[in-house]
């Protein structure tokens, strides 16, 4: 599996707080991965890094390399909107604005300065079918986002990153606050799509890394211990500490 996105080294410090230890790194491109590990570890630290959303919280320093497609993504060229515009996220609680279905979806592409109502129909039902949304919407789009189920909002949610086209996705317990039923949906969203994004999913449930990511990154203490591809990493861990975790002995 070919790398997308490469971290080097990296550490990072909240004030004086060592929260990510010389992590290397490898994401491959078009495949899920998954980064499991107790609270506090520092799976979500890492998914910020991925996109810049660290430079918004004051006392935060990176040392070391983060690249995407091999650009340093900390350069100082690097215009941090066109980045997350490439490299997408969907939180741990549903956010969708505060405007219609078909609005929160055609948000992005607007502003990309799409302004032809025809592609961006086009657009709108093309990120609502591959969230696996759009038969349970089609005929409600001019409704508010606010009134559909947190499943659904957080089915949005996906829809309006995908509209974009990113390259990479990144989520962040995506599925944490949702009922079983739409927890499965959001799983099997990630299998279909999986081929055509990069996807880079934080988890609490070693059970859902198992079920839907290629690759499993086992943390501990702001540090990788095991990177692995996710079938071996379940069932011939290398080392103790990931075979305690994932056999439930801790965390
Ligand atoms: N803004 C911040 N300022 C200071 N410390 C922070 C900040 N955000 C996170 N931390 C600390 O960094 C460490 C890693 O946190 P992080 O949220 O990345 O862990 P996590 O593995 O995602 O945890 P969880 O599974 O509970 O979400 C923790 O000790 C946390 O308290």
């Amino acid at each position: 599996m070919e790398p997308i996105i490469r971290t080097e080294n990296l550490d990072l410090y909240y004030e004086q707080f060592h929260a990510l230890k010389s992590v290397n790194l490898d994401i491959p491109e078009k495949a899920a991965t998954a980064f499991i590990g107790p609270s506090g570890c520092g799976k979500s630290t890492l998914l910020r890094t991925l996109n810049r959303m660290n430079d918004q919280i004051a006392g935060t320093r990176i040392e070391g390399l983060v690249s995407l497609g091999g650009a340093d993504i900390y350069d100082k060229n690097m215009e941090v909107e066109s980045l997350r515009k490439r490299v997408g996220m969907v939180f741990q609680q549903p956010n969708p604005f505060p405007k219609s279905i078909y609005e929160n979806v055609a948000y992005g592409p607007r502003l990309q300065g799409i302004k032809k109502k025809s592609e961006l129909d086009e657009i709108v039902e093309e990120s609502l079918k591959q969230a696996a949304l759009w038969d349970e919407v089609k005929d409600f789009q001019k409704r508010s986002a606010l009134g559909l189920s947190g499943g659904q909002q957080q089915r949005l949610c996906i829809a309006r990153a995908l509209a974009v086209k990113p390259d990479v996705l990144l989520m962040d317990e995506s599925t944490s606050a949702l009922d079983p039923i739409s927890t499965a949906k959001i799983e099997e969203l990630i299998r279909q799509i999986k081929n055509r994004y990069t996807i880079v999913m934080v988890t609490h449930n070693m059970h859902q890394a198992a079920r839907v990511s290629d690759k499993t990154v086992f943390f501990l203490n702001g540090e990788v211990i095991e990177a692995a591809e996710t079938k071996t990493l379940f069932s011939t861990p290398e080392d103790s500490r990931t075979e305690d975790y994932i056999s439930g002995r801790f965390g």
